[in-house]
């Protein structure tokens, strides 16, 4: 008797999570898909589970094989399947990753109403690895995104950022003068992969405008977080494999290792500065102590815990450091190779500073108007975050088309900016000058533009990256002209940010 109620009892578990499966990888999608079908979108046929994941790995590493010039387009390198699709079928269409469908979307439209709606288009699951890297307020929702936003904020406000100038030409100049020590004199140029001095560099300004003093273990943690990162891009590349983070092989026992190692670290830097603090110690100048006194000002039911400043600390490395080292190296490659443009910044620079020794300023810095217009079309062309993404819990209207709970919104940064229609038939072609009246003009007030994300959700260290970058440029500018080497290979790809696949070497000339 009681072994037959056992018997069926399992048998009802079993049938219960077979039908569970199948609903998920088979009945769902093909219901989603039926429904995207009748309003006439185009779209991928459904593979289960797996959908288009492993033809665009496919694409992606086939892309990467083949050698490319530097006037090339370069999505094909970055987002070869959604190209396809979108020369095929045109502006709006969906992919499947896994069992869910990702709508593409290039209007500029709906594009705004996209990033302007935050708490109806929320940010999409990631590849769960990349939590390890990556939580904090960039991936919060609601109230809860709301508030820790509203207590970071005052770190990342201009007056702060001033504060910071200093630690930003510390760690220029750090990079500048080795390589001066490298350039010998001035008739024997030297050839540099400037890449991983560029990554070294934005590492070594958030270390030092993160922790202040506690720079060395801050330099530890990015070394760390490069590590993970690797082992992250390396695990994506087998996520077609159902389950596989939860193996103990050897890469997911060094990843939880690295993480751990992480939470210690900052544990200790936090706790020091609690103690300093309860001592009566001023608050530092740097983002930690900004946001640990923001954080205080808070009642004890809306401030974060020591859990929460660790991930919004782990965060600031992971958002602000590649981005802005590849911000910075595709600025190098592109000014290498239209030598007019790099000759009209560096007349710039030397107006604004007057003379090759002087110290940049915030104010000069500011002011450098070709630079900002260099870096915008650097960042059109180049975007650092290639592809954003919101996901759809509930039925929303887009336009014309009406997306069901369960699909996921992409938005193609890349794709969009390169576009001919909105951009013109020079497109492709790298001329800061669009930029000259400012972005609402070169955009003609669309939202076709947005390297730092746009609306409520837009980057809240874009200043920072941009005053960082300009004071990074202003003493390479100041010390060197630069030029493509010949054993220069143009590769862009993507991995977390567009990023140069074999480093860039470049020839540097000491002034
Ligand atoms: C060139 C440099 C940078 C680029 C291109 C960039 C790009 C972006 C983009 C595209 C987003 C929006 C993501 C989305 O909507 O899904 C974003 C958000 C964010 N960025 Fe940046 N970023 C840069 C530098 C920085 C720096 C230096 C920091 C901090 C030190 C930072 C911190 C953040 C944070 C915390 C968010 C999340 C904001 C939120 O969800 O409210 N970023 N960034």
């Amino acid at each position: 008797m009681s072994f037959s109620i056992v018997a069926a009892a399992l048998l009802v578990a079993v049938l219960l999570w077979t039908w569970r499966i199948v609903k998920w990888a088979w009945i769902k999608p093909k219901m989603m898909e039926s429904y995207l079908r009748r309003q006439g979108l185009a779209g991928t046929p459904y593979t289960p589970l797996v959908g288009d994941m492993k033809r665009n790995i496919n694409m992606l590493m086939e892309a990467r094989s083949k050698p490319m010039n530097l006037t090339d387009d370069i999505t094909p390198r970055l987002l070869p399947l959604a190209l396809k699709m979108l020369n095929t079928h045109g502006k709006t269409f969906f992919i499947w990753i896994g069992p869910v469908p990702a709508v593409m979307i290039t209007n500029p439209e709906h594009i705004k109403q996209v990033f302007n709606k935050v708490y109806d288009f929320e940010k999409a699951a990631t590849f769960p690895l990349v939590r390890l890297l990556a939580s904090g307020v960039a991936s919060y929702e609601g109230d809860k995104w709301a508030n820790h936003r509203r207590i970071i904020n005052p770190a990342f406000h201009l007056k702060k950022i001033k504060n910071m100038v200093p630690a930003f030409y510390h760690c220029c100049s750090e990079v500048v003068c080795q390589w001066e020590s490298l350039v010998s004199d001035k008739e024997s140029p030297c050839e540099v992969d400037v890449w991983p001095w560029l990554v070294n560099l934005t590492a070594d300004v958030i270390s030092h405008t993160s922790f202040g003093s506690s720079y060395k273990e801050g330099q530890r943690i990015f070394q760390l977080q490069g590590e993970l990162a690797e082992l992250i891009a390396q695990a994506f590349k087998k996520s077609y494999i159902p389950g596989l983070r939860f193996y103990p092989t050897k890469s997911n026992r060094r990843m939880k290792a690295i993480d751990r190692e992480i939470d210690i670290i900052l544990r200790g830097i936090i706790s020091k500065r609690e103690k300093a603090r309860e001592a009566g110690e001023a608050a530092n100048d740097d983002l930690l102590g900004i946001l640990l006194e923001s954080n205080s000002d808070e009642s004890q039911r809306n401030g974060m815990s020591v859990e929460e400043v660790m991930k919004e600390c782990k965060l600031f490395y992971f958002a602000g450091q590649e981005t802005t080292s590849v911000l910075l190296v595709w600025t190098m490659v592109l000014l290498s190779h239209n030598q007019d443009w790099q000759a009209k910044a560096r007349e710039e620079v030397m107006q604004a500073l007057g003379g090759n020794n002087n110290k940049p300023e915030i104010d000069s810095l500011s002011n450098l108007k070709v630079m900002t217009m260099i870096f915008n079309e650097v960042l059109r062309l180049y975007p650092p975050v290639a592809l954003l993404k919101r996901a759809v819990n509930k039925e929303m209207k887009l336009g014309e088309l009406t997306l069901p709970p369960g699909v996921q919104v992409y938005i193609p940064t890349a794709l969009v900016h390169r576009d001919r229609e909105l951009w013109g038939d020079d497109a492709a072609e790298f001329k800061p000058e669009r930029f000259r009246e400012g972005l609402s003009k070169a955009t003609k007030n669309q939202v076709s533009f947005f390297p730092f994300g746009w609306g409520p959700r837009i980057c809240i260290g874009q200043s920072f990256a941009l005053l960082e970058a300009k004071m990074a440029m202003t003493l390479i500018l100041q010390r060197f002209s630069f030029e493509l080497s010949p054993s220069y290979v143009h590769a862009p790809q993507t991995v977390m940010t567009t990023r140069p696949q074999f480093g860039a070497h470049l020839i540097l000339h000491k002034l």
